[in-house]
């Protein structure tokens, strides 16, 4: 099971993260409580070893915004929300960074539909910790995809059983206020999400 936490904002929770073995840790750089500037998410992804995948996230950016920031940052992924069109992953092949496209359960499940490597399946308000109807999207989705939205330590198990995805993304789930991450949380979250919750 692929874990990405995302939303980090402190050293210490990103070392949480890669010491509990999440698989990815996301810096907001975009219109959020949890935005971060390009110069710290640099800082704390050059903290982060190289089998953790940094990601970027961004939602409604232009491409030439998205490059600039990328670069800046020092990331190895870009996770793009909103309705950015397949022209805009193609724009972003060459940065040679690993693409991500987030959206709702109801735009198209295929993860590579729009040359993306990984999908991400999440509420209608990324990052807004409401749950919604997991279990519809069950067989729907093809490919590398993660579920995500209202995800934590105490339901992911059930969620995993109940849409299958290939990996979670969670952010106000390991949180104790909005955009305070929790190092705790961190760690029951990656152990519920892999079944191997104490208890
Ligand atoms: O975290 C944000 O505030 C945010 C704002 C705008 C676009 C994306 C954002 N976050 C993305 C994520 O953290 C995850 O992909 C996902 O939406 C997690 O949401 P949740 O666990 O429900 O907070």
């Amino acid at each position: 099971m692929y874990v990405k936490i995302c939303g980090l904002r402190e050293p210490e929770h990103v070392t949480a993260a890669v010491e509990v073995g999440a698989d990815a840790v996301g810096f907001v750089l975009t219109r959020s409580p949890r935005r971060i500037t390009p110069a710290l998410a640099r800082e704390l992804a050059a903290a982060v070893p190289p089998h953790v995948l940094t990601v970027a996230v961004f939602a409604g950016e232009s491409t030439e915004e998205v490059r600039a920031v990328t670069a800046e940052a020092g990331v190895r992924a870009v996770q793009l929300h909103g309705d950015h069109p397949h022209a805009d992953f193609v724009a972003l092949k060459d940065l040679g960074v690993t693409l991500v496209r987030a959206g709702a359960a109801a735009g198209d499940l295929r993860c590579g539909a729009y040359d993306e490597d990984l999908l991400i399946v999440d509420a209608p308000r990324p990052g807004s910790g409401e749950p919604w109807d997991w279990a519809a999207v069950r067989g729907r989705p093809e490919g590398r995809w993660m579920l995500a939205g209202g995800l934590d330590p105490s339901n992911v198990a059930g969620a995993v059983a109940a849409a299958r995805p290939w990996g979670v993304d969670v952010s106000s789930g390991v949180e104790v206020a909005p955009g305070v991450k929790d190092s705790g949380l961190i760690r029951d979250f990656v152990a519920a999400a892999r079944g191997t919750a104490a208890g």
